[in-house]
């Protein structure tokens, strides 16, 4: 079907079948795959569901967010792990958290120029493995230790170091720090807790209910639709089923009993209402529609459409709205036409920030340079299986997560209209229009 979108007519992108790996707290039970493996499982696993002829794949495109240093272009490494053939090129993407979404956009923009038929997207992410740079005087000691001749050399070049070299330059706290701010990604919580006056007790509110939903989609098997379980090192006898971040023991009793974390003294955000760091990949294989129809496939679902926005890096939160107001006026659509909305839980606050700003006149008066406000999302529509609170949040597999999830939930429920949208570390914010027929 070709699709109007303003002046444009655009055929859909065809979303052949996707899967994922189950969602891990870091440093849990996938600690020790690294992500380039965790994507090569994912693509392969993909590959034999869809049955797709190698020879007709043209590219890999991934999302990655913290770029391993022993797998620069990690999507060629796990084209090529994967079992691709040499011939099947690959690229790696990075646009912070929707990195797994933005491969599925190029990838939609390379078949709608004609310069690819058939793409595998996704992405993956080891957050238990993310990358730690140390000083410059550190690795000088480094390159010293290397170069010695004499072990009385090394020692030599090992003393010169103290205590505070070790403290690594970026780590994972520093890695989710915005470079232009200077405010972590929960800090930008906090500042959207405080612009839209949320409290604590609606924070951790919404936390509950994220593991609840979440819990109980586990508990009927919603999942095991769209998780590839996963083998352990080392000896690859246990396997990992689950997302293994979701709480069956949650009372709001327990979530107010945590200290905030990244304001100790004035602040609302915890470990609790924020996502937790977290390992995982997905993939998705993807055509325009008329390709998934000579190929005789019947989708998952469809692209409809998608948008990304910009906004002030230490509002990021409020991505989502940004970036549907766009989407709207790309389509024509309104927020009541979707059946179900996906926004990625990074933060209570953030998801509850945004529920205001999408139903605020004011809102949309002062930012989004429109009369009206976007509409209300519906909160028995939104994230109706849970989300990265309870689900996790690998950055740059979850763009990829959202879409596979939204079109399994509308297929179940026997919907036709999904809105994916998730909120982006550095000041932006991404939404997709997704249908399924
Ligand atoms: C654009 C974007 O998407 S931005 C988002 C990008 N992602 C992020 O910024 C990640 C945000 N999250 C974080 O940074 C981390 O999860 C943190 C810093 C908040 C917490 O990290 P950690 O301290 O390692 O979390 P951890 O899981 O150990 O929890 C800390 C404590 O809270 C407790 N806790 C965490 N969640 C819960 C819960 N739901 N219920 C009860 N207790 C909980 C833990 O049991 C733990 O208690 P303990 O210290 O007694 O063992």
């Amino acid at each position: 079907m070709v699709i109007q979108q303003g002046n444009d007519m655009k055929e859909r992108l065809a979303i052949v079948d996707g899967i994922r790996s189950p969602f891990c707290k870091s440093g849990t039970s996938m600690a020790n795959i690294l992500a380039d493996d965790l994507g090569a499982v994912i693509v392969k696993e993909l590959i034999a569901r869809t049955e797709i002829d190698l020879k007709l794949i043209d590219e890999l495109i991934f999302g990655n967010v913290g770029q391993p240093a022993n797998a620069p272009n990690i999507a060629r490494v796990i084209a090529l792990k994967a079992g691709l053939p040499l011939e099947v090129i690959a690229h790696t993407v990075h646009r912070n958290c929707a990195s797994g979404m933005e491969s599925v956009t190029t990838g939609y923009d390379k078949l709608l120029a004609g310069n690819a038929n058939i793409l595998i997207a996704g992405g993956t992410e080891s957050m238990s493995n993310l990358p730690f740079n140390f000083s410059k005087k550190m690795t000088q000691v480094f390159e010293n230790v290397m170069k010695a001749k004499s072990i009385g050399q090394k020692l030599s070049a090992i003393s010169t170091l103290r205590p505070a070299d070790l403290k690594p330059v970026i780590s994972i706290v520093e890695g989710l720090t915005d470079p232009v701010c200077g405010l972590s990604m929960g800090q930008t919580a906090e500042v959207l807790a405080r612009e839209f006056a949320i409290t604590r007790a609606e924070q951790d509110q919404f936390a509950l209910q994220s593991h609840l939903k979440a819990a109980k989609a586990n508990e009927a098997g919603f999942f095991t639709q769209e998780i590839h379980p996963i083998m352990l090192p080392p000896d690859y006898s246990h396997v990992q089923f689950n997302d293994n971040a979701i709480r069956h023991d949650q009372s709001l009793e327990k979530l107010a009993k945590l200290k905030p974390f990244f304001d100790r003294v004035a602040g609302t955000v915890t470990a609790a209402n924020a996502c937790p760091i977290t390992d995982g990949a997905g993939a998705v294989l993807i055509m325009l529609e008329s390709k998934a129809k000579e190929l005789g496939y019947s989708p998952l679902g469809y692209l409809k459409a998608y948008s990304y926005a910009g906004l002030q890096p230490e509002r990021m939160g409020l991505g989502p709205v940004y970036a549907t107001s766009k989407l709207l006026d790309k389509t024509g659509m309104a927020i009541s036409d979707f059946d179900l909305v996906e926004l990625n839980e990074a933060f209570a606050a953030q998801v509850i920030a945004n529920q205001k700003a999408f139903a605020s006149a004011v809102f949309a008066q002062r930012y989004l340079h429109k009369d009206k406000a976007l509409g209300v999302l519906n909160s028995d529509l939104l994230n109706v299986n849970g989300g990265a609170i309870a689900l996790g949040h690998p950055v740059g597999a979850t763009g990829t997560r959202l879409i596979i999830t939204m079109l399994n939930a509308l297929r179940r429920r026997n919907k036709n209209s999904g809105l994916v949208t998730l909120c982006i570390g550095g000041g932006q914010g991404a939404a997709i229009a997704l249908e399924v027929e």
